[in-house]
């Protein structure tokens, strides 16, 4: 688990990113930050493997206090996933995930075989192990970014709007494969997104933050759909707009679900018919 607890950050300058902010994120889920641009989410995800040191409060994983030990290696322990990937130009794909355990003394034989399981686990073919970068689509270098991340075999994954700069339909492969990682790996992730619908999908637990990270509200995507803290949330996850409004339609074979664009998302069933299925 991490906690942090009343943590404020303020940059020289005198902006201040986060004000008093405490959370307990559980292990082994996906808890997502969600906010519009600026409101603090990249500073709370950086101070998690102190690229950025708060101003006030701490952070602790699992009870420890993360501000009393050595920060590089806190970092080295800890799996990052930045938007547009952060890969070396010049270093290849495999050397590009091995780049920690290299960092950490492994081989180059040993970094080199866990990169090639990695980039099985991430999908990514290992024909593209020898190739740079920029020989890379946008979707493929996103998933070099996770391979990376997930190389020293870390607890914890901190994601800052990895699926950003990919286009709507490589996103969307993306998502499903981090879903399905998620469900064979179990990591504690921390995941930062402007998209409400992205946050749905993959958060367990779900962060809607304002300006300086102040929590607008916390919990699971049902709680918070099925009852929005405020006017604020309603309208932030679309549910004012009736975007998330569905309507019952009679069809000849029974009751089904429509959404606003008139498509149809499911069939209503009775709870006992699921029970007898
Ligand atoms: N190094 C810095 N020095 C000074 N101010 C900073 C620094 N980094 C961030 N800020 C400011 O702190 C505030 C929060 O920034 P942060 O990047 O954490 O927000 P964000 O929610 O991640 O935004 P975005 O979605 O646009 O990335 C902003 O006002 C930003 O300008």
């Amino acid at each position: 688990m991490i906690e942090f607890d009343a943590v404020s950050k303020s940059y020289p300058g005198g902006t201040t990113a986060v004000s008093d902010f405490s959370l307990e994120v559980p292990a082994h889920r996906t808890t997502v930050f969600v906010g519009s641009s600026g409101c603090g989410k990249t500073t709370l995800l950086r101070m998690v493997n102190r690229m950025v040191e708060p101003s006030a409060g701490s952070i602790r994983i699992d009870g420890q206090d993360i501000g009393s030990g050595s920060p590089v290696q806190l970092r080295r322990s800890i799996g990052y996933v930045m938007q547009n990937a952060g890969l070396l130009p010049h270093f290849t794909v495999a050397e590009n995930i091995a780049t920690v355990p290299r960092l950490k003394g492994t081989s180059r034989g040993k970094a080199r075989h866990r990169a090639l399981e990695l980039m099985a686990t991430v999908g990514l073919d290992s024909g593209l192990a020898d190739r740079y970068p920029h020989q890379l689509s946008g979707g493929q270098q996103q998933r070099v970014g996770v391979a990376r991340a997930l190389a020293p075999e870390p607890n914890i994954l901190l994601m800052d709007e990895p699926f950003g700069a990919v286009d709507p339909i490589v996103r969307t492969e993306l998502q499903q494969e981090l879903l399905r990682l998620q469900r064979e790996l179990g990591k504690t992730i921390i995941f930062v997104t402007h998209d409400i619908d992205e946050a749905f999908l993959l958060g367990d637990q779900v962060v809607i933050l304002s300006e300086q990270a102040r929590k607008l509200q916390v919990g699971t995507p049902s709680q918070i759909i099925e009852s929005p803290a405020n006017d604020f949330v309603a309208s932030f996850i679309g549910a004012e707009r009736g975007q998330r409004a569905l309507r019952l339609k009679q069809t000849p074979t029974g009751t089904v679900l429509v959404d606003p664009q008139g498509r149809t998302q499911g069939r209503l069933i009775d709870e006992n018919d699921l029970d007898r299925a």
